[in-house]
C-alpha cells in the first residue's frame, strides 16, 4: 500500500483519466465555462457599482469608464438607462450561468458515479473470476469491507474531487476578476492562496495517515458485524450476548475516535484559512483604500471577490484533506484487486465454452499422481491433498470419508474443477482437466455443497439457478428424489413462494434438500455431494442415498460424508487421511 498520499492520488487520477477518456475535456470545458460566467458576472458588477456610487459623474478610462462611454455612444446616456442595460446583461448572464451549472452538475455526477460503478464492477468481476482457493483465503469481512465501506469512501473521494475541480476553476475566475480590478491586490490574493495551499498540502499527509487507520478500524467493524450476525445464536445459547455486543461497541468506538481526530484536524485547517482570509480582507481594505487608492466601487467588488473566494478556499483545502483521508480506501481496493488478478492468472486462458464443438468429458475418471496446492501467506506452496492413483468408473456411487480436515472437500473441489492440480493429471475419459477444458468439464458436473445456498427469490428461481431450464413436472420429479416435494407443497405459493433471507424460515435439512434437488435438475454426468445431507436424519438420508444409487445410470456420484448410509450404498470407498487419498479396502 502506498505510504504517501501523492502516490495513491496519482494512481487514482490515472484511473479516472483512463475511465473518463474523451468525456473529460468536454466536462472540464463546461466546468471552465461556468467559472468564466461567474467571473464575468463579478467583473460586470464593477461598472454597475461605479454608476451607482458616482451618480452619473462617470469614471474615466479603465474597464468601467470604457464600458460606460461605449454605452453613452450607443444611446444609453443617463445612469438609469446605463443601469438598465447593464442590469439586463447581468440577468441574461445569471440565466445562462444557471443553465451551464445544471449541465456541469449532471456531467460531473455522471463522471464521478460512473467511475465508482466502474471500480465496483471491476472488483466484482475479479472476485467472480478469482481462483477458488484464493477466495477461500480472504476473510469474508475483508471482502465485504471493500465492497461496501471502501467503495462508499471512494464515492466520497469522487465527490470531493468533483467539487475540488469546480471550486478551483471558480477560484481561478475570482483571481482573474481580482487582477482586472486591481493587479496589485490580485498578486496579494495569489500569495494568500499559495500560503493556504502550503498548509493544506502539509496537512494532507496527516489526513492520509488517519485515513489508513480508519481503513484498519472499519475492517475491524465489518469483522465484528459479521461475527455479531453469524454468532448471535451461539452467543445466546452460551449467554455471551454481552461479550459480543461489547466487542462490537469497542470496534465502532475506535472508528469514532479516528473520525473525531479527522474532524478536529479539518477544523484547525478551516480556522487557519479563515484567519489568513480575514487578515487579507483587512489588508485589502487598508492597502486598497490608503495606498492603491481604489474607488468605492472597486473596493466593493474586491470585497465581494474576497468574500466569495474565502469559503471557496476553505472548502477546497478541506476537500484536499478529505481526499487524502479517503484515499487509503481506494489504495486498499487496488491492493485487493492486484491479489485477485494474481490469483486469476492460472485461469485467465480458460476458453469460453463452445457448446457445439466442445469435447465433453465422460467415462472413466482418473487421478494420477495428483497434488493440490495453495500458497500460504508468504507465497510458499502448501500441499492440501494428494493421491497416487484413483480410478472411478461410470455408474459408481463413491463414498469419500476420513477425519475432519483430512482433505476430503479439497479432493472433490479439484475433481469439480475448482482447483487446478499443481502436479499430476486429472482426466475424465479423453479429457484432461486444464485451463482450456475447464468450462466443458464443469458443464458436466452438479455440485451440492454442505452449506446450502438459497437466495431471495421464488423456489422455482432457486431450483433453476444458474441457467437451468426445466418444466414444472421435471422440477417436481427432482424434488421428490431429494425428498423435498412435501416442503414445497406445504408452502402457500408452492414453487412460486418467495424465499427470503437465505431461506431462513426453513430448517438446515430442508435447505439442503432444496439444494440437492437443484443439483439433480442439472443434466450432469457427475454429481458431487460434499456433506450435502449432513443436516438430515439417518432414515431420510438413507432413502435419498438409496434412490440415488438406484438411478445412478452411467453417471458418477461422489459423496463426501461421515454417515454410514453412504458407506453402505457405496460401490467404492475412498479414504482420505493426512492429505492423502487412497482406495479403501
Ligand atoms: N485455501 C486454503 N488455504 C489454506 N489451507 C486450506 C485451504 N483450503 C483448505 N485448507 C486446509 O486444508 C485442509 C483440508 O481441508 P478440507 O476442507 O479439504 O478438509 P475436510 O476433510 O473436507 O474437512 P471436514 O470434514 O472438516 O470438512 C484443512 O486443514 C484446511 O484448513
Amino acid at each position: 500500500m502506498a505510504g504517501k498520499p501523492s502516490g495513491g492520488l496519482r494512481a487514482l487520477l490515472g484511473a479516472i483519466l483512463s475511465f473518463a477518456g474523451p468525456r473529460l475535456p468536454a466536462t472540464i470545458a463546461v466546468v471552465a465555462l461556468a467559472a468564466v460566467l461567474e467571473g464575468v458576472g463579478l467583473v460586470l458588477l464593477l461598472p454597475v457599482a461605479e454608476t451607482v456610487f458616482s451618480q452619473g459623474s462617470g469614471s474615466e478610462g479603465g474597464l468601467s469608464g470604457n464600458l460606460l462611454s461605449w454605452l453613452s455612444n450607443v444611446g444609453a446616456d443617463t445612469p438609469l438607462e446605463q443601469l438598465l442595460v447593464m442590469g439586463s446583461a447581468f440577468l441574461l448572464l445569471i440565466i445562462l450561468r444557471a443553465l451551464v451549472l445544471m449541465k456541469r452538475d449532471v456531467m460531473m455526477m455522471q463522471l464521478a458515479q460512473g467511475f465508482v460503478d466502474h471500480i465496483r464492477r471491476g472488483f466484482f468481476d475479479r472476485l467472480a473470476h478469482a481462483d477458488w482457493p484464493v477466495i477461500k483465503r480472504f476473510r469474508k469481512s475483508q471482502l465485504l469491507n471493500s465492497i461496501t465501506t471502501n467503495i462508499g469512501r471512494l464515492a466520497v473521494t469522487m465527490q470531493f474531487l468533483s467539487n475540488g475541480l469546480v471550486l478551483s476553476m471558480m477560484s481561478l475566475a475570482y483571481l482573474v476578476a481580482a487582477f482586472v480590478v486591481s493587479p496589485v491586490l490580485g498578486v496579494a490574493l495569489l500569495g494568500m492562496i499559495a500560503l493556504g495551499l502550503v498548509f493544506a498540502v502539509i496537512w494532507m499527509r496527516r489526513s492520509h495517515r488517519l485515513g489508513r487507520n480508519l481503513n484498519r478500524a472499519s475492517r475491524g467493524v465489518m469483522h465484528e458485524t459479521t461475527r455479531f450476525l453469524e454468532g448471535m445464536k451461539a452467543a445466546k445459547a452460551a449467554r455471551a450476548e454481552a461479550e459480543l455486543a461489547e466487542r462490537f461497541a469497542q470496534s465502532i468506538a475506535e472508528t469514532r475516535a479516528i473520525s473525531v481526530q479527522f474532524v478536529m484536524q479539518q477544523s484547525r485547517l478551516r480556522n487557519a484559512v479563515q484567519v489568513i482570509a480575514a487578515c487579507f480582507a483587512l489588508i485589502v481594505l487598508l492597502v486598497g483604500f490608503g495606498i492603491v487608492g481604489l474607488s468605492g466601487g472597486e473596493l466593493l467588488v474586491m470585497a465581494a471577490i474576497v468574500l466569495r473566494l474565502a469559503p471557496n478556499l476553505v472548502a477546497t483545502f478541506g476537500g484536499l484533506q478529505s481526499i487524502a483521508h479517503a484515499l487509503p480506501a481506494f489504495e486498499s481496493i487496488r491492493a485487493l484487486e492486484a491479489e485477485l488478478d494474481e490469483a486469476h492468472r492460472p485461469w485467465r486462458s480458460s476458453a469460453p465454452l463452445d457448446n457445439k464443438n466442445a469435447v465433453l468429458p465422460g467415462g472413466l475418471l482418473r487421478l494420477k499422481d495428483c497434488r493440490v496446492e495453495v500458497q500460504d501467506d508468504h507465497g510458499d506452496p502448501v500441499t492440501l491433498v494428494q493421491s497416487d492413483q484413483l480410478e472411478i468408473a461410470p455408474g459408481s456411487l463413491v463414498h469419500i470419508g476420513g477425519p475432519s480436515g483430512a482433505g476430503k472437500s479439497t479432493l472433490v473441489e479439484v475433481i469439480a474443477g475448482l482447483h487446478l492440480p499443481a502436479r499430476g493429471d486429472v482426466t475424465w475419459g479423453d479429457v484432461s482437466l486444464n485451463t482450456e477444458t475447464r468450462r466443458a468439464w464443469q458443464s458436466q458436473i452438479a455440485f451440492a455443497p454442505q452449506e446450502p445456498f438459497i437466495f431471495d427469490g421464488t423456489v422455482r428461481e432457486n431450483l433453476l439457478w444458474p441457467n437451468c431450464e426445466a418444466s414444472d413436472e421435471l422440477i417436481r420429479e427432482k424434488l421428490a428424489e431429494a425428498e423435498a416435494d412435501r416442503i414445497v407443497s406445504a408452502l402457500p405459493d408452492g414453487l412460486d413462494e418467495e424465499l427470503l433471507d437465505g431461506g431462513a424460515r426453513l430448517s438446515g435439512g430442508e435447505r439442503q434438500r432444496l439444494c440437492l434437488a437443484r443439483a439433480l435438475l442439472r443434466p450432469a454426468r457427475m454429481f458431487i455431494l460434499d456433506e450435502a445431507t449432513s443436516a438430515m436424519d439417518p432414515q431420510l438420508e438413507r432413502r435419498i442415498i438409496g434412490g440415488l444409487r438406484e438411478r445412478v445410470g452411467d453417471r458418477i456420484i461422489l459423496m463426501v460424508s461421515h454417515s454410514l448410509n453412504a458407506v453402505q450404498y457405496a460401490d467404492m470407498r475412498i479414504a482420505v487421511s493426512d492429505g492423502r487419498a487412497r482406495v479403501a479396502v
